[in-house]
C-alpha cells in the first residue's frame, strides 16, 4: 500500500464512526464480536480476487457492472423463493445487458449481508410518540415499540447465519445447474412472462437458445464449457457496523493481505464517507473492491481525497464511485467530478445509483421513486460520460424479484394508488421484476447509443 500510515483491523477505532447504533450493552457487543471473530469466513480471498479481476475489466471499459438487491434484507422475509427470484431478475437483466450492450456483465447482489441502514434522522415520531429510528435488522426491529427499536448486538450473529444460509443457496443456484444458460427461458417468472417486458426477454432468450443449439450442431462441446453452465455471482453490502466487519476480517494465508470476508465487495455510504472517519479508515486496509457513494454534498476535493485514501496505488477496479445525485442534479453535478479525476489520471469505475437521489413521499406518506426519474438519471449519467469520453461502468439498483408496488411508473403503469397494494420494504422502495427488466432494456439501448459514433 502506498499509504504509509499504519493500518490494523481495529485502527478505525481511533476515528469517529458515524451512524452507529447506541448499543445499550457494550459487554454483549464485545461477546458478539468475539463469537463472530471465531466463526468461518463467509467468502474467500480467492473469490474476492476473481471479482477484483473482473472489476479491473470494467474500469477499462471491457465489462459492465450490475449491482442490485434489497435496500435492507429482512429476518422475517427469509425464503428460498425470494432469494431465487432476486437472483433470477439480476440474471435476466444481465442477459439483456450482455445481449444489447455487447459487454460481459459482472453481477453483484446487494444480498447476504445487507442488513444495516444509515438514517437521515436518529429518531422517528408516530402519533406523538418518538422512538429510535429503525437501523436495519442488524440493529433493531422495524416494529414501532420501544422494545423493538432497542439495539440488540445479538442480531449481528443472526445476520451472519442468515447471510451464510443465503450464500449457500446462491452458490447452489449459480453452480448447480439453475443458472445454466440452457435454462435462460425459465428465468422468466410467471407474473412477468406475459407482460411486454417478459415477451421481449423471451425473444432474446429464444435467440440465445438457437445460438446454443447451433453451436452444438456444429460440434462445439458445450458440455465442457463451464461459462455456459455456471454463473459468477458476487455479494456486497454497505459496511456500516464496523464491529461486524472487523470481526469477519481475516489475513489471507496466501498473500498476507487482509480481506473482509463478510462479502466480496463492500461500499461506504453517502453518510459515512468522511475522509477522517472510521469507515474510510477501516476500508482502506482491506483488499476487497470498495464502493463509495457520492451524492450532492460531495466536493471535488472530497472525491480526490477518497481516491487517495482508498486507492493510493490507482489500481483499476479497486474503487467504484457510485454516484447518486438525483435526476435533476446529475447533468449539472457529475461533470466536475469526471473532469477532475480525468485530469488527475485517477482510475475509478463510474457507477450510477439512480435510486437514492430520487426518493420522494407519496400523498399517502409512502416513500417512493418514479421509474421515469430513475431512467432520466441513468440517461444523463450516460450522456455526461459520452461528452467527457469516459466510461459509464455500471449501475446500482434497489430491486426485488417479487411483484411489489413500491416504485411508481414503468410500462406496467403503477401509480401512487397502487402503493398500498404490496408495499413490503422495511426501508427504501424497490423496483419490482417488471420495472427492473424495463430499465435493463433501456440501459442496453443507452449503451448501444454510446457505442454509435457522434
Ligand atoms: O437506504 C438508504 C438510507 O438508509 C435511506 O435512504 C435513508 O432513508 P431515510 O431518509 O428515511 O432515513
Ligand atoms: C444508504 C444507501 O445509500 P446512500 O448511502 O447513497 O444514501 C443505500 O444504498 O441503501
Ligand atoms: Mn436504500
Amino acid at each position: 500500500m502506498a499509504d504509509s500510515k499504519p493500518w490494523s483491523p481495529d485502527s478505525w477505532k481511533q476515528r469517529t464512526a458515524h451512524q452507529q447504533p447506541d448499543w445499550p450493552d457494550r459487554g454483549a457487543l464485545d461477546q458478539t464480536f468475539r463469537n463472530l471473530s471465531s466463526y468461518p469466513p463467509l467468502v474467500f480471498a480467492g473469490e474476492v480476487r476473481a471479482l477484483s479481476d473482473h472489476l479491473a475489466k470494467v474500469a477499462q471499459g471491457k465489462a459492465f457492472l450490475l449491482q442490485g438487491g434489497d435496500c435492507a434484507e429482512s429476518f422475517s422475509d427469509f425464503r428460498a423463493d425470494a432469494i431465487r427470484d432476486k437472483l433470477k431478475v439480476l440474471l435476466q437483466m444481465a442477459v439483456i445487458l450482455t445481449y444489447g450492450g455487447g459487454r460481459p456483465v459482472v453481477k453483484v447482489g446487494r444480498i447476504a449481508g445487507q442488513f444495516a441502514k444509515p438514517r437521515s434522522s436518529p429518531t422517528e415520531t408516530q402519533n406523538g410518540e418518538t422512538l429510535p429510528s429503525f437501523r436495519g435488522e442488524a440493529v433493531n426491529d422495524p416494529y414501532f415499540t420501544e422494545e423493538a427499536r432497542k439495539p440488540d448486538p445479538g442480531r449481528l450473529e443472526r445476520v451472519y447465519f442468515q447471510s451464510a444460509s443465503t450464500l449457500n443457496l446462491l452458490r447452489a443456484f449459480t453452480s448447480g445447474g439453475y443458472a445454466d444458460l440452457h435454462r435462460v427461458q425459465s428465468w422468466n417468472q410467471d407474473f412477468v412472462a406475459n407482460s411486454p417486458q417478459g415477451k421481449r426477454y423471451a425473444d432474446i432468450a429464444d435467440r440465445l437458445s438457437q445460438a446454443l443449439r447451433f453451436m452444438e450442431t456444429i460440434g462445439i462441446d458445450s458440455a465442457n464449457t463451464p461459462v455456459l453452465h455456471e454463473v459468477e455471482y458476487f455479494t456486497s453490502h454497505e459496511a456500516l457496523i464496523l464491529e461486524y466487519e472487523q470481526a469477519l476480517t481475516r489475513r489471507d494465508s496466501l498473500t498476507g493481505d487482509f480481506y473482509c470476508c463478510s462479502a466480496h465487495m463492500l461500499w461506504i455510504g453517502e453518510r459515512t464517507r468522511q475522509l477522517d472517519g472510521a469507515h474510510v479508515e477501516f476500508l482502506r486496509g482491506v483488499k476487497n473492491p470498495i464502493g463509495c457513494k457520492v451524492g450532492p454534498k460531495a466536493t471535488v476535493d472530497d472525491v480526490l481525497g477518497l481516491c487517495d485514501a482508498l486507492n493510493p496505488d490507482n489500481v483499476p477496479g479497486r474503487l467504484t464511485l457510485i454516484t447518486r445525485f438525483g435526476h435533476n442534479a446529475v447533468a449539472d453535478q457529475l461533470p466536475k467530478f469526471v473532469e477532475a479525476l480525468k485530469r488527475e489520471g485517477r482510475s475509478v469505475i463510474w457507477s450510477c445509483d439512480p435510486m437514492h437521489g430520487n426518493t420522494f413521499s407519496a400523498k399517502s406518506g409512502h416513500k417512493t421513486r418514479d421509474v421515469a426519474h430513475i431512467l432520466d438519471e441513468i440517461r444523463n449519467f450516460f450522456a455526461v460520460h459520452k461528452a467527457q469520453g469516459t466510461c459509464p461502468g455500471g449501475v446500482h439498483f434497489e430491486l426485488t424479484g417479487d411483484a411489489v408496488t413500491e416504485c411508481v411508473g414503468g410500462s406496467q403503469g403503477l401509480t401512487e394508488e397502487h402503493l398500498q397494494e404490496r408495499y413490503d420494504t422495511t426501508c427504501d422502495p424497490r423496483l419490482n421484476a417488471k420495472q427492473s427488466l424495463d430499465l435493463a432494456f433501456l440501459i442496453a439501448e443507452a449503451i448501444q447509443e454510446l457505442q454509435q459514433k457522434p
